[in-house]
């Protein structure tokens, strides 16, 4: 039987939000963004134990009372880019993991997640020999812009999907994978680009739009109003 876990990176202090406490203590639907997006982690029987990654210096995670299930564990390990806080919550739960368990990594700051989502990647991976991620095929046209914000080209579209999370790796490889991009320097985005680095293939599952990481201020509506529309949907449906 495989087992799960989760790593929940919310150590970050989402400047592109421009908002005075980080991102993820946002309210969305009357909560705050990291509680909605644990929901879904912690009301599935499939995941083991989920572990969050604050700042060490995360002062709003007290102050906001965050309810967590009994399985989620808060560890204050963040690091200066998101690969290293990665990397340190792995650290943390070494000896607590066996190195063939999946880990899914998945954003504080992607609160649209659905169990529907989340069974679909476990589905599709849990015999899988690497691994792999939530993704969408890129639906615009791709420009790449010159330095004064001209179109220097149209960049070619086809094959290229626009990663999200979670992405769901088994523990040995993605401590191997990250240590590695950390001697090297080299900064991964995502899981998946360290995993690359070793030479896999992750394998892209279609995700869906609603799974967005909340970036900027014009997101927050967005996702408030999926999150409101399932509010709604679910009244419907218990009536
Ligand atoms: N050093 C970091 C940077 C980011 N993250 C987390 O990684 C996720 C995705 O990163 P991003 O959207 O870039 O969040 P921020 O880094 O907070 O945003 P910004 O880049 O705008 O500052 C977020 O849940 C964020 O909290 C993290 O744990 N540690
Ligand atoms: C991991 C990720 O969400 C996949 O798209 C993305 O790479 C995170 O980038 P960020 O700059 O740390 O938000």
């Amino acid at each position: 039987m495989p087992i799960f876990h989760v790593i929940i990176p919310a150590a970050g202090a989402g400047s592109r939000m421009g908002s005075q406490v980080p991102k993820q203590y946002l309210p969305l639907s009357g909560r705050p963004m990291i509680e909605q997006t644990l929901r879904v982690f912690s009301s599935s029987n499939r995941i083991s134990s989920v572990a969050v990654l604050l700042s060490a210096d995360d002062l709003e995670w007290d102050a906001a009372k965050i309810q967590i299930s009994d399985k989620t564990r808060i560890y204050r390990c963040g690091g200066i880019i998101r690969s290293q806080t990665v990397l340190n919550g792995l650290g943390e739960l070494s000896g607590h993991i066996d190195p063939d368990d999946w880990v899914l990594v998945h954003d504080a700051a992607r609160p649209g997640l659905t169990d529907g989502l989340l069974n679909r990647l476990l589905d599709k991976l849990e015999n899988d020999a690497v691994g792999g991620l939530l993704a969408i095929p890129l639906a615009d046209t791709l420009k790449r812009a010159d330095d004064e914000q001209r179109v220097a080209h149209t960049e070619p579209r086809d094959h290229l999907w626009q990663a999200q999370t979670p992405q769901m790796f088994r523990y040995g490889m993605l401590v191997e994978a990250l240590k590695l991009a950390a001697e090297k320097s080299s900064v991964a985005t995502d899981e998946a680009q360290a995993i690359e680095a070793l030479g896999h293939h992750p394998k892209l599952v279609l995700g869906e739009l609603r799974n967005l990481k909340v970036t900027y201020p014009e997101d927050l509506a967005l996702i408030e109003a999926i999150l409101q529309a399932d509010v709604s949907r679910l009244a419907v449906k218990t009536n």
